[in-house]
Protein backbone atom coordinates (compact mmCIF):
# COMPACT_ATOMS: atom_id res chain seq x y z
CA UNK A 1 0.00 0.00 0.00
CA UNK A 2 1.62 3.44 -0.58
CA UNK A 3 1.95 6.07 2.02
CA UNK A 4 0.17 8.93 1.20
CA UNK A 5 2.04 12.51 1.71
CA UNK A 6 1.76 14.50 4.73
CA UNK A 7 -0.54 17.23 2.50
CA UNK A 8 -2.69 14.23 1.58
CA UNK A 9 -3.00 12.84 5.41
CA UNK A 10 -3.53 16.28 6.56
CA UNK A 11 -7.10 16.27 4.40
CA UNK A 12 -5.20 18.46 1.17
CA UNK A 13 -5.31 22.36 0.37
CA UNK A 14 -8.93 22.75 2.22
CA UNK A 15 -7.20 21.73 5.79
CA UNK A 16 -4.59 23.92 4.96
CA UNK A 17 -6.75 27.03 4.32
CA UNK A 18 -9.06 25.79 7.46
CA UNK A 19 -5.97 25.68 9.12
CA UNK A 20 -5.02 29.75 8.43
CA UNK A 21 -8.12 31.02 8.39
CA UNK A 22 -8.37 30.01 12.17
CA UNK A 23 -5.15 31.12 12.89
CA UNK A 24 -5.08 34.73 11.22
CA UNK A 25 -8.06 35.17 13.18
CA UNK A 26 -6.45 34.48 16.43
CA UNK A 27 -3.54 36.34 15.56
CA UNK A 28 -5.67 39.46 14.69
CA UNK A 29 -6.74 39.38 18.31
CA UNK A 30 -3.73 38.50 20.16
CA UNK A 31 -1.84 41.04 22.02
CA UNK A 32 1.59 40.11 21.19
CA UNK A 33 0.55 39.43 17.80
CA UNK A 34 -1.96 41.69 16.31
CA UNK A 35 0.93 44.76 16.16
CA UNK A 36 3.19 42.30 13.44
CA UNK A 37 0.43 41.61 11.23
CA UNK A 38 -0.82 45.06 11.07
CA UNK A 39 0.00 45.38 7.73
CA UNK A 40 -0.67 41.67 6.66
CA UNK A 41 -2.30 41.55 2.86
CA UNK A 42 -5.83 40.22 2.41
CA UNK A 43 -4.29 37.07 0.54
CA UNK A 44 -1.79 36.61 3.71
CA UNK A 45 -3.90 33.91 5.12
CA UNK A 46 -4.14 32.21 2.03
CA UNK A 47 -0.42 32.66 0.73
CA UNK A 48 0.48 30.49 3.92
CA UNK A 49 -1.82 27.88 3.40
CA UNK A 50 -0.43 27.35 0.25
CA UNK A 51 3.19 27.25 0.92
CA UNK A 52 2.63 25.06 3.85
CA UNK A 53 0.64 22.65 1.46
CA UNK A 54 3.74 23.12 -0.88
CA UNK A 55 6.21 22.15 1.83
CA UNK A 56 3.88 19.21 3.15
CA UNK A 57 4.12 17.22 -0.66
CA UNK A 58 1.12 18.87 -2.20
CA UNK A 59 1.34 21.21 -5.30
CA UNK A 60 3.99 23.68 -6.13
CA UNK A 61 1.67 26.54 -6.44
CA UNK A 62 3.86 28.36 -3.92
CA UNK A 63 6.98 28.01 -6.36
CA UNK A 64 5.23 28.72 -9.38
CA UNK A 65 2.86 31.21 -8.55
CA UNK A 66 3.87 33.45 -4.90
CA UNK A 67 8.05 33.19 -6.09
CA UNK A 68 9.06 30.12 -4.16
CA UNK A 69 11.16 30.27 -1.31
CA UNK A 70 12.98 34.23 -1.96
CA UNK A 71 9.85 35.46 -1.90
CA UNK A 72 8.96 34.07 1.49
CA UNK A 73 12.12 34.94 3.41
CA UNK A 74 12.07 37.89 1.95
CA UNK A 75 8.46 39.33 3.58
CA UNK A 76 10.69 38.44 6.88
CA UNK A 77 13.35 40.99 6.31
CA UNK A 78 13.81 43.16 8.47
CA UNK A 79 10.70 42.58 10.76
CA UNK A 80 13.41 41.63 13.82
CA UNK A 81 10.89 39.13 15.35
CA UNK A 82 10.93 38.56 18.80
CA UNK A 83 11.46 35.13 20.81
CA UNK A 84 8.75 35.98 22.38
CA UNK A 85 6.47 36.19 18.93
CA UNK A 86 7.97 33.44 17.65
CA UNK A 87 6.36 30.99 20.99
CA UNK A 88 2.93 32.80 20.41
CA UNK A 89 3.24 31.99 17.01
CA UNK A 90 3.76 28.29 17.62
CA UNK A 91 1.36 28.08 20.17
CA UNK A 92 -1.42 29.59 18.43
CA UNK A 93 -1.13 27.79 15.36
CA UNK A 94 -1.03 24.25 17.17
CA UNK A 95 -3.96 25.48 18.89
CA UNK A 96 -5.65 26.29 15.54
CA UNK A 97 -4.67 22.68 14.00
CA UNK A 98 -6.74 21.47 16.57
CA UNK A 99 -9.58 23.87 15.74
CA UNK A 100 -9.64 23.64 12.53
CA UNK A 101 -9.31 19.67 12.58
CA UNK A 102 -6.48 18.04 11.22
CA UNK A 103 -5.49 15.20 11.57
CA UNK A 104 -4.52 13.98 16.03
CA UNK A 105 -2.16 11.10 15.29
CA UNK A 106 0.82 11.42 17.01
CA UNK A 107 2.40 10.95 13.58
CA UNK A 108 1.24 13.70 12.14
CA UNK A 109 1.61 16.18 14.78
CA UNK A 110 4.99 15.17 14.67
CA UNK A 111 5.92 15.66 11.51
CA UNK A 112 3.95 19.02 11.91
CA UNK A 113 5.56 20.66 14.96
CA UNK A 114 9.42 19.69 13.01
CA UNK A 115 8.36 21.77 10.53
CA UNK A 116 6.92 24.42 12.64
CA UNK A 117 10.02 24.59 15.10
CA UNK A 118 12.07 24.68 12.18
CA UNK A 119 10.01 26.86 10.03
CA UNK A 120 9.81 29.80 12.97
CA UNK A 121 13.14 29.87 13.84
CA UNK A 122 14.09 30.46 10.19
CA UNK A 123 11.80 32.98 10.11
CA UNK A 124 13.64 35.05 12.88
CA UNK A 125 16.98 34.52 11.48
CA UNK A 126 15.57 36.20 8.35
CA UNK A 127 14.39 38.72 10.07
CA UNK A 128 17.17 39.63 12.50
CA UNK A 129 20.55 41.30 11.87
CA UNK A 130 22.85 39.81 8.75
CA UNK A 131 20.20 36.93 7.25
CA UNK A 132 21.38 34.74 4.78
CA UNK A 133 20.83 35.86 0.84
CA UNK A 134 16.92 34.91 0.43
CA UNK A 135 17.92 33.08 -2.64
CA UNK A 136 20.40 30.92 -1.00
CA UNK A 137 18.38 27.65 0.21
CA UNK A 138 15.63 25.67 -1.71
CA UNK A 139 12.13 25.11 -0.98
CA UNK A 140 12.20 23.07 2.12
CA UNK A 141 10.10 19.48 1.64
CA UNK A 142 8.67 17.54 4.78
CA UNK A 143 7.74 13.80 4.31
CA UNK A 144 7.32 11.60 7.28
CA UNK A 145 10.75 11.09 8.33
CA UNK A 146 11.03 8.63 11.11
CA UNK A 147 7.29 8.73 12.12
CA UNK A 148 5.07 7.65 9.18
CA UNK A 149 1.62 6.39 9.60
CA UNK A 150 1.47 3.89 11.93
CA UNK A 151 -1.08 0.84 12.99
CA UNK A 152 -0.53 -1.92 15.32
CA UNK A 153 -0.04 -5.67 13.33
C1 LIG B 1 6.84 28.07 9.85
C2 LIG B 1 6.83 29.39 10.08
C3 LIG B 1 6.38 30.43 9.10
C4 LIG B 1 5.88 30.28 7.83
C5 LIG B 1 5.61 28.98 7.07
C6 LIG B 1 5.62 31.61 7.32
C7 LIG B 1 5.14 31.86 6.06
C8 LIG B 1 5.03 33.09 5.50
C9 LIG B 1 4.77 33.36 4.11
C10 LIG B 1 4.55 32.29 3.04
C11 LIG B 1 4.76 34.70 3.95
C12 LIG B 1 4.58 35.47 2.64
C13 LIG B 1 3.15 35.45 2.19
C14 LIG B 1 3.04 35.98 0.76
O1 LIG B 1 3.40 35.25 -0.18
O2 LIG B 1 2.59 37.12 0.61
C15 LIG B 1 5.00 35.30 5.25
C16 LIG B 1 5.00 36.66 5.53
C17 LIG B 1 5.04 37.18 6.79
N1 LIG B 1 5.36 36.51 7.95
FE1 LIG B 1 5.72 34.55 8.10
N2 LIG B 1 5.94 32.53 8.28
C18 LIG B 1 6.41 31.86 9.38
C19 LIG B 1 6.79 32.42 10.59
C20 LIG B 1 6.55 33.73 10.93
C21 LIG B 1 6.68 34.27 12.27
C22 LIG B 1 7.14 33.46 13.49
C23 LIG B 1 6.31 35.59 12.19
C24 LIG B 1 6.24 36.62 13.28
C25 LIG B 1 5.98 36.34 14.54
C26 LIG B 1 5.98 35.87 10.81
C27 LIG B 1 5.60 37.10 10.32
C28 LIG B 1 5.31 37.38 9.00
C29 LIG B 1 4.91 38.67 8.51
C30 LIG B 1 4.68 39.92 9.37
C31 LIG B 1 4.74 38.56 7.11
C32 LIG B 1 4.30 39.65 6.14
C33 LIG B 1 2.77 39.67 6.06
C34 LIG B 1 2.26 40.63 5.00
O3 LIG B 1 2.76 41.75 4.92
O4 LIG B 1 1.35 40.29 4.24
N3 LIG B 1 6.15 34.73 10.08
N4 LIG B 1 5.17 34.31 6.17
Amino acid sequence: MSVPSVYEWAGGGPAFERLTAVFYGHVRQDPVLAPVFAGMDEHHAQSVATWLGEVFGGPADYSKHHGGHAHMASKHLGRHITEQQRRRWVALLMDSADEAGLPTDPEFRAVFAYYIEWGTRMALIYSGESPPPVDAAPMPQWGWGQTPPWQPE
